[in-house]
């Protein structure tokens, strides 16, 4: 375990199996509908995710990558920039974001309303993390991997100072690196 890890919350083997049993899922649900999702991740938090969830879904998919940061300051709470965009137009596309935690949800909520708003057919999402306690907007992700606490987690994709994101385990960071 790394020396800044309190504890491990959720293990690499507890989250391959989970991206199993979520791409199943999603493999399912995608061909009753009779569609083929375009997998957008976000950048740079889902990378680890994206990688292994997208073994196991068993359809004939596309992926992209998006790379968005929130406006700070004066301007109203929720307002993005587009850092870098998808390849193609998304008009009529079914997209799946991929994620790695869904926190405050502002967001997915704003790249799910932009993504809405250049004509996207449907936009779901797919997230390995999950902190409920911590939402200020209304959103949900489709498919969760795992709800956890309201604690500052490090690994798999998640950062803290842009480190740790390959930490193959998702773990607590301990209190005295960020107090
Ligand atoms: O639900 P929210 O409160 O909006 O927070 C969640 C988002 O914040 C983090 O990304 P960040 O913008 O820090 O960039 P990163 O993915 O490059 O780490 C995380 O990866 C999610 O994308
Ligand atoms: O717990 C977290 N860790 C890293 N990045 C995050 N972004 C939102 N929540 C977190
Ligand atoms: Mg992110």
């Amino acid at each position: 375990m790394h020396e800044v890890v309190e504890k491990v919350l959720v293990s690499q083997d507890e989250i391959i199996h989970k991206c199993a049993e979520l791409g199943a899922k999603i493999t399912s649900d995608y061909k009753a509908l009779n569609e083929v999702p375009y997998v957008v991740g976000l950048l740079k938090g889902s990378v680890p995710f994206m990688a292994e969830i997208i073994k196991h879904i068993d359809l004939d998919i596309q992926i992209d990558f998006m790379d968005v940061s929130s406006y700070q300051g004066t301007k109203s709470v929720g307002d993005i920039r587009i850092d870098k965009d998808l390849d193609c137009s998304v008009q009529g596309l079914s997209i799946l974001l991929v994620e790695d935690i869904v926190d405050t949800g502002r967001t997915l909520k704003e790249v799910k309303r932009t993504l809405m708003n250049k004509g996207a057919k449907d936009v779901k999402v797919v997230s390995l993390l999950d902190k409920p306690d911590r939402r200020v907007v209304d959103i949900e992700a489709e498919y969760v991997g795992f709800a956890i606490p309201n604690e500052f987690v490090i690994g798999y994709g998640l950062d803290y100072d842009q480190k740790y994101r390959n930490l193959p385990y998702i773990g607590v960071l301990k209190r005295e690196i960020y107090e």
